[in-house]
């Protein structure tokens, strides 16, 4: 019962997994000799995160492969229908990451808010003189109590944003494919809960009206969602965070927006051409990056596991 977890697992994942006898691989084995390697070892559970490419040819040439797992959410990286096609199992743990994906959220808005990003890369570098500067330039920071912030993708983490926005006294819109009314049940650490009805909204609308912008939707077949002419709508001074996968945004027309001060601050966790951003992303004062760590805090690494874990146990009925 091998189990290759080619883009690594948390222990909490390995140790349920060992426990009911599996051995688990967490070698990584390079995307070239992942068929021959399958084959040699008899693997019948392959992880993955969201380096591992599994298209047609794995699925295909590795006829020991019951289930693919995926340790997050998006399964872009994965020929999913194909491989189901074919009686493999194709698991993923959509909820294990909610909540950690829509903190970065918000580190992202506070950063860009004031100037962290900017601050943390410029203050080692300057003297007196410019330090005296940079402290006057980041006196126009702004606060997020109070504003509105606009979810595209009311799905898990667009609820759990919008949790957290409102706690934070800020004021939610949203778009979604459903449109209609997402009740968010917002729990307090004293245990109290209160009902929030948020009304979903066009996207139009939303842009219109949002002094940020965070975007909750999966990969997008249909090209950019957010290029020129949806940066033209937005109010000026808008703040954009972009925490789904690059691609959703048109980079160069929000590099335009940023210099035009169309866009007060962008954060973007997801970006073209992961792992390298282009040298207009990496080096833009007005960005604050992460490298696709969205779902990599300790407590979702610990959820995921132990969630793949348990469907694979489920799958193979082994308890
Ligand atoms: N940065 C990171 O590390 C992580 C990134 N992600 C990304 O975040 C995405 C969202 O995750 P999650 O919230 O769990 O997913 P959900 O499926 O719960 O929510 C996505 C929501 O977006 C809606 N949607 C899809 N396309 C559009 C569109 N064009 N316009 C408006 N709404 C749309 C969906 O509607 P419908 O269901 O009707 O299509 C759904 O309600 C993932 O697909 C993944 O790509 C996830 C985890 C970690
Ligand atoms: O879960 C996802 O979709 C992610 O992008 C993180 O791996």
């Amino acid at each position: 019962m091998k189990v290759l977890a080619n883009d690594g697992l948390d222990q909490s994942g390995i140790d349920s997994l060992t426990e009911k006898g599996f051995e688990v691989i967490t070698k990584k084995v390079s995307q070239d000799s992942l068929v021959d390697y399958i084959n040699e070892h008899k693997i019948r559970t392959l992880l993955v995160r969201s380096a591992t490419q599994v298209r047609k040819d794995i699925i295909d040439h590795c006829p020991s492969l019951e289930i693919i797992g995926r340790g997050g959410v998006g399964m872009d990286n994965i020929d999913v229908d194909y491989a189901r096609e074919k009686g493999i199992h194709v698991i993923n743990t959509p909820s294990a990451s909610s909540e950690s994906v829509a903190e970065l959220v918000f580190a992202h808005l506070f950063s860009g808010a004031r100037f962290l990003q900017d601050s943390n890369r410029k203050i080692p570098l300057v003297g007196d003189v410019e330090f005296a500067k940079l402290k006057k330039s980041y006196a126009a920071g702004i606060e997020l109590r109070g504003k509105t912030i606009g979810i595209i993708g009311m799905g898990r983490i667009g609820q759990e944003v919008a949790r957290i926005a409102l706690g934070l006294g800020m004021r939610v819109v949203a778009a979604d494919n459903n449109v209609g009314r997402a009740s968010i049940k917002v729990k307090f650490y004293n245990n109290q809960f209160i009902n929030v009805d948020i009304e979903t909204e066009p996207l139009q609308q939303v842009l219109k009206h949002s002094d940020f912008i965070t975007l909750h939707v999966p990969a997008q077949k249909e090209g950019y969602m957010i290029g020129e002419p949806e940066f033209e709508i937005m109010k000026d001074g808008v703040a954009i965070i972009n925490c789904s996968r690059g691609g959703v945004i048109d980079e160069s027309a929000l590099i335009k927006a940023l210099d035009s001060e169309k866009v007060r601050f962008a954060g973007l966790d997801v970006f073209i051409n992961e792992p390298t951003p282009s040298k207009e992303v990496l080096n833009h004062s007005k960005i604050s990056l992460t490298p696709h760590t969205g779902a990599s805090t300790l407590e979702a690494q610990d959820r995921i596991g132990l969630s793949l874990a348990e469907q694979i146990s489920s799958i193979l009925q082994i308890h």
